[in-house]
């Protein structure tokens, strides 16, 4: 294209997409007039009102998203026909609804991501805008079935990796790679895991995944919703903004220190605890805990009755538990088994001994009576209470486990191993989540804790309501457009809340996560390779319907319960009927970088190929030995230096360097400079020390350094370590 006919056709584009932002401004200004017109009730029955409110709130959002990026790229097809693909889906009213901009998730913008040159799909040209808020500012063109058309397909791509990174991860939809776009659209209804090494962009296709099986199964993915599991909050907090950029709210978010209601832990057992506590073994140890706290009188009991006293031993709870455990129920249900047969034991010994001498076994009147009337006394005799709920208590998860933990005997008793003793019983760790969530399965309801949850989950609902109504405020605070009309006038809270309870139309954030039944539309498991044979039973019933995207790398596993291999994780529930799809091209990391980060790997996992580093940085990285006392002094310089430069930076060490984050709490995440801090104690740490090094080293996005105090690990050799100061750093773009 010569010269004046790109800047025509630069000039045509950027009518188009100027246009497209006009019918933008429009469609929004129309939906605003009625959600206005909603929330006065115009056109509703009273009770459909707030459906309605949710409807139009949930399509301002979704116009919103398009304010920047509304429109990022063309596709031409052999036939002449020509598309706008972008953020949202436009369409022109006036002219038959035909698409003025396509959803990049509908079918027809499939092509636009995935035709190659050797595979152009029909197509002719892929045109990528390069944008600034509204601004087409150029474009490169892709000319199917022309190689030696000399434009550069990748250029958005490679701006887009560049660009030093701010707060949080971002979108890709404008440059979503073919083999990640396959992944993403796959239709597949089960379980498909995605593999790959740091970088090969796993997170941000699970995540483009769930926008797309939102658009595409709405109905279902949004009333069930979606779970996004994460390993760490800092984690979550980076991918938090990706989806809501997309135009999707509709998705919980939790570590697995947060699967079960009421607890969020990410505090972490010794290795050898978690190995226990995350084995399939551990089931039997449960059973046999619940089974313990079962328990027979070490003495007869004496119950004192008005008329009589009766002795409670061994032999008469014995048959009785026997009755309670044959009896299918849970052990909490169950108690209520195990207390009738106790009281009506009870009562016969009670009769026999008031009767004795003259009363005969098959009296028909006095003896019936008797009876009835000492079961009324046992029932009521706080005595006898107090000692069957000792016998068989009625336990909460929380309550089984700390007993165990807490006590010798009682671990003993269940065939623990004794390295599961801990001092504070209740110091919740990630590890045990799963063991309590187990534990509800094994004991049933605790009909007192649901009882204090029903009422906690009508106090949420009128705290959400009266959310709602402030949001609606600050919205229209915030809106230069006039409503003569403040929503509290319309609705009262108490009113919305009684509303969302009789229609349970409660955000499903707060109901899935206040629901330990609630069971999701689909799950996203990211760094799955952490996940033990216990967390993933928990995952399992999460989703009934075994609809999950798993991401994950082998070889980045830190946990010693962790997957060794996919399918012995999910074989036990779909069988082979799971997808495996690998990503191989790394969008994060420097080719430099991944050269040192490549020799690490090779020392623990020789099998495992690298990804390829879709760039390289020019600069390479570097190592500096240091004394103990001024690792400190040179940590703290970089801190400075890097709080001068554009993009984000870290210092990753073992525990206990000030100012360093941990390998495993950096795992998932990315700055542009990355410090990384006595390697060798890196790798000492733990059972896997090679994997958190590899992790550690693959985080930067442009500029790594190392800093070590003892020697150099033998994997970091290659490593320029001529005594550059770190100022060397600042020369790697
Ligand atoms: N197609 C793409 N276009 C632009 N950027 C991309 C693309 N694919 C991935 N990236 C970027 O590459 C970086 C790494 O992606 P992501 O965090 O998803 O990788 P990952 O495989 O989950 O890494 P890790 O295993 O190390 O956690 C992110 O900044 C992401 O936005």
């Amino acid at each position: 294209m010569s010269n004046q006919g790109y800047d025509e056709e630069l000039r045509s584009e950027r009518e188009y997409v100027a246009s497209l932002y006009g019918r933008l401004d429009t469609e929004r200004l129309r939906v605003r007039e009625a959600y206005a017109g909603a929330l006065r009730g115009e056109g509703f029955a009273l009770s459909d009102r707030e459906v309605s409110v949710g409807a139009k709130a949930r399509e301002m959002a979704r116009l919103k998203i398009a304010d920047e990026g509304l429109c990022f790229g063309r596709l031409d097809a052999l036939s002449g026909d020509r598309s706008y693909v972008g953020r949202i889906g436009l369409f022109d009213e006036e002219n038959d609804y035909e698409p003025l901009v396509l959803d990049w998730r509908a079918p027809a913008s499939r092509a636009f991501y995935c035709a190659t040159g050797a595979s152009p799909e029909g197509m002719s040209r892929r045109r990528q805008f390069r944008t600034l808020g509204r601004q087409v500012l150029d474009f490169t063109d892709e000319v199917f079935g022309r190689p030696e058309s000399g434009e550069r397909g990748d250029v958005a791509l490679l701006a887009a990796v560049n660009a030093p990174r701010g707060e949080g991860m971002r979108d890709i939809v404008a440059t979503i790679q073919a083999e990640q776009d396959e992944i993403i659209r796959l239709d597949h209804a089960g379980v498909v895991v995605v593999e790959g090494g740091p970088g090969t962009g796993k997170t941000a296709v699970a995540l483009h995944r769930v926008a797309y099986l939102l658009y595409t199964k709405r109905e279902r993915m949004e009333r069930r919703g979606v779970l996004v599991v994460g390993p760490s909050s800092g984690f979550l907090d980076h991918i938090g903004r990706v989806l809501p950029s997309l135009g999707e709210t509709s998705a919980v978010f939790a570590t697995p220190g947060g699967l079960v209601a009421g607890l969020s832990t990410e505090r972490e057992d010794p290795p050898e605890v978690q190995r226990l506590k995350g084995s399939l073994a551990i089931l039997d140890v449960l059973a046999a805990a619940v089974a313990d706290r079962q328990e027979l009188p070490s003495a007869p009991e004496p119950i004192e009755l008005d008329d009589v006293t009766v002795v409670l031993d061994a032999e008469v709870v014995a048959a009785a538990r026997e009755v309670a455990r044959d009896s299918g129920l849970l052990h909490n249900e169950a108690k209520s088994v195990f207390e009738r047969e106790v009281i009506a034991a009870l009562a016969e010994r009670g009769t026999d001994r008031l009767g004795a001498g003259w009363l005969p076994r098959d009296d028909e009147h006095t003896r019936p009576e008797m009876l009835k009337n000492l079961r009324r006394d046992l029932e009521g005799s706080v005595a006898l209470g107090t000692v069957l709920d000792r016998l068989w208590p009625v336990l909460t998860p929380q309550r089984l486990l700390a007993g165990l933990y807490a006590s010798p005997e009682r671990l003993r008793a269940a065939g623990a191993d004794p390295a599961l003793f801990r001092e504070d019983a209740a110091g919740w760790t990630v590890s045990d989540v799963p063991l309590l969530d187990e534990a509800v399965e094994l004991l049933g309801s605790d009909r007192a804790a649901e009882r204090r949850a029903a009422e906690r989950r009508r106090l949420e609902q009128r705290e959400y309501a009266e959310r709602v109504l402030e949001i609606v405020e600050v919205e229209e605070d915030h809106d230069d457009y006039e409503f003569a009309l403040r929503p509290t006038d319309v609705l009262k809270a108490e009113d919305l809340a009684e509303r969302f309870a009789e229609r349970d139309e409660r955000d499903l954030a707060e109901r899935a996560a206040a629901d330990r039944e609630w069971t999701y539309g689909h799950v996203v498991v990211d760094e799955a390779q952490e996940l033990s044979e216990m967390d993933w039973r928990v995952l399992m019933r999460r989703c009934p319907s075994r609809s999950f995207t798993v991401v994950g790398d082998l070889a980045q596993r830190r946990s010693p319960s962790g997957a060794r291999s996919w399918d012995t994780m999910l074989s036990r529930y779909v069988a082979d009927r799971w997808l495996y799809r690998k990503l191989t091209v790394n969008y994060r990391t420097p080719s430099e970088i991944m050269t040192v980060a490549a020799a690490v790997l090779a020392g623990f996992a020789p099998d495992v190929v690298p990804p390829e580093s879709v760039r390289s940085c020019g600069v390479r990285p570097w190592a500096r030995p240091l004394s103990e006392m001024d690792i400190e002094d040179a940590v703290a310089e970089f801190v400075r230096e890097e709080s001068g430069r554009e993009g984000t930076a870290v210092v990753i060490g073992p525990p206990g360097v000030p100012g360093a984050i941990t390998p495993s709490a950096a795992k998932g995440l990315e700055y542009d400079a990355v410090l990384v801090v006595e390697p060798e104690r890196i790798l000492a740490e733990g059972p896997n020390g090679e994997a958190e090094l590899y992790v550690a080293l693959t985080r930067a996005t442009q500029r790594l350094g190392v800093l070590y105090s003892g020697r150099l690990p033998k994997v970091l050799r290659g490593l320029d370590s001529g005594r550059r100061t770190p100022d060397a750093f600042l020369r790697c773009v």
